[in-house]
């Protein structure tokens, strides 16, 4: 190889006139180290094999005395990071724990919070750390170890057979019961058999259908108002929904509004709401377009939840609950008209729907659900007004079970009757005093029944669930005998005038700002 000249005429001559670069002596006529290391990385690419084909020397990627990753990873790859010291992080915990657990307190505006930073791993819960507390490392390993056998399952074909099938069995059992109620259906208690002898309605609200539409209702709520009737409110709890927000829908807003307010004494429904408010934001309704109590406060509440949101253009308020405490009622309520389908029997909305509130708040009525329970008795499940009555068969057999939950005066005040020694004698004499008679003068027990179950659920019958003995202000002498005394319609009268007079300070304290809202 010459000069440039030389080489040019070499070309020449010897006919080889291709394009090309001339390898030319001078600046760039040797590789710099950078490319000779390329170019080696190529020719280290193979292994060296003697005559039989045995590797002698192996190439330099399966050389395992290489260790220098080619790509050492940068933090700053990962973005807009920031690094917190171990101090503040425990400090942020500390600080905010306690508060995230009390929904009550404070209402965190999510997005701006590294929210995840609070749910520390229990590192003490994973089955690694643990290793050593299960099994020491010198009873593992070393001279001294003691085991010497893999630890497995089963010791014998028979024992795998026999755990292989159980396991498939509550495998199959799970996806069944998980395909209609997904993870919102998880019983309390395993049994089979009772639920199974349970007559097909005292399974309403239980279907795919409806829990799909509670899916749905919860998936596109921000906040999820839960409907609980004041007569019976642990009764009318779906726990496994609450529990089923709490662990997958952390960031949704969960409160409980005491609906039927009107239909036990003030100071039951203040007892309750003392009680749950330990848990959740905790209002008492009354749900009716004229006479209401406590519309003021929910829509204050809700206000304040579509402030927090203030960076989405609207808030969706979802309605659950159990059949017939009131969902559609409430949403009729705040709307000041009859946007809901309301009726006295369970099951009335069927299907879920959007109603508009105000510019920035959607309510979403869900149909009443029932979360399956095999603690639960057929009579529970009828008195919390979730069957309809109708569809009951034997409906004498539920007598005892009013006679024993309402007080004897009210149940006199109401059918005006008195001196009765049993159920079976308590549906003659009312049957008797209205005139129910079936052929050959017998009384029509069966009807009466129906009506009396009626009358139950629908609230004519005073009675309630007594709250909690701690959380109770003990009513003044006055106030029990008032309670005592009191028919439901006079109640009702009183209770109206109490939430009016309520309502009208509310309203004057919305009034600025519901203008204030409207410019928004
Ligand atoms: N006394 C009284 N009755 C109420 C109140 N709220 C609702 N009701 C009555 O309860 C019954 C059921 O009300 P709905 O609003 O249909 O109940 P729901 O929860 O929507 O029922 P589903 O459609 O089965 O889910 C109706 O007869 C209402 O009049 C209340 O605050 N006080």
């Amino acid at each position: 190889m010459g000069t440039g000249k030389k080489e040019k005429t070499r070309r020449i001559r010897e006919g080889n006139t291709k394009d090309g670069n001339l390898r030319v002596k001078g600046e760039n006529f040797y590789r710099d180290t950078k490319r000779v290391q390329f170019l080696n990385m190529y020719k280290g690419g193979r292994s060296t094999r003697n005559a039989k084909g045995d590797i002698i020397k192996a190439a330099a990627l399966q050389d395992t005395a290489a260790p220098t990753a080619r790509v050492a990873p940068d933090r700053r790859w990962f973005g807009n990071t920031r690094v917190i010291s171990q101090d503040s992080l425990s400090h942020f915990r500390e600080a905010l724990g306690e508060n995230k657990k009390d929904s009550y307190q404070v209402l965190l505006r999510r997005n701006k919070l590294p929210m995840s930073l609070l749910n520390e791993k229990d590192s003490a819960e994973s089955p690694t750390s643990r290793i050593l507390e299960t099994e020491p490392f010198s009873q593992t390993f070393g001279p001294k170890a003691q085991r010497k056998k893999p630890r497995v399952a089963a010791s014998s074909l028979e024992d795998l057979v026999s755990g292989t099938s159980t396991d498939n069995k509550s495998y199959e059992e799970k996806q069944e019961l998980d395909s209609t109620l997904g993870l919102m259906g998880r019983q309390e208690e395993e049994d089979g058999w009772t639920q199974a002898a349970k007559e097909a309605i005292f399974h309403k609200g239980q279907s795919k259908r409806i829990w799909n539409e509670l899916y749905k209702v919860i998936d596109s709520s921000d906040v999820v108002i839960h409907v609980l009737d004041a007569r019976d409110p642990l009764g009318t709890r779906c726990k496994s929904v609450e529990e089923y927000m709490t662990n997958e829908t952390p960031h949704k807003h969960l409160i409980y509004v005491l609906n039927k307010c009107d239909l036990v004494p003030t100071w039951v429904a203040a007892a309750w709401v003392k009680h749950l408010s330990k848990e959740r934001p905790t209002l008492a309704f009354h749900a009716s377009i004229t006479n209401s109590f406590g519309k003021g406060s929910l829509i204050q509440l809700l206000r304040q939840f579509s402030q927090l949101h203030k960076d989405r253009h609207q808030i969706s308020v979802g309605f659950i609950g159990y059949p017939n405490t009131g969902k559609s009622s409430i949403i009729n309520t705040l709307r000041k008209k009859k946007v809901c389908q309301v009726a006295p029997i369970p099951g009335e909305t069927k299907v879920w729907q959007y109603i508009t509130l105000m510019k920035r708040i959607f309510l979403i009525d869900c149909p009443g659900i029932v979360p399956p329970s095999s603690k639960d008795t057929e009579e529970d499940i009828l008195f919390r007004g979730v069957v309809r009555v109708e569809h009951v068969s034997n409906p004498e057999q539920y007598i005892p079970g009013i006679l024993k939950r309402c007080k004897r005066n009210h149940l006199e005040r109401t059918y005006e009757i008195s001196g009765w020694k049993d159920s079976v004698d308590f549906i003659e004499m009312i049957a008797r005093k209205q005139g129910r008679l079936l052929k050959g003068g017998e009384p029509d027990e069966s009807g009466v029944s129906k009506q009396i179950l009626n009358d139950f659920n629908r609230g004519k019958i005073p009675w309630f669930v007594p709250p909690p003995e701690k959380d109770q202000r003990e009513p003044t002498g006055d106030e029990k005998d008032a309670s005592d005394k009191k028919r439901p319609a006079e109640q009702e009268g009183e209770e109206a005038e109490e939430a009016k007079s309520q309502e009208e300070a509310q309203d004057k304290q919305d009034k600025p700002v519901s203008k204030k809202a409207k410019k928004e």
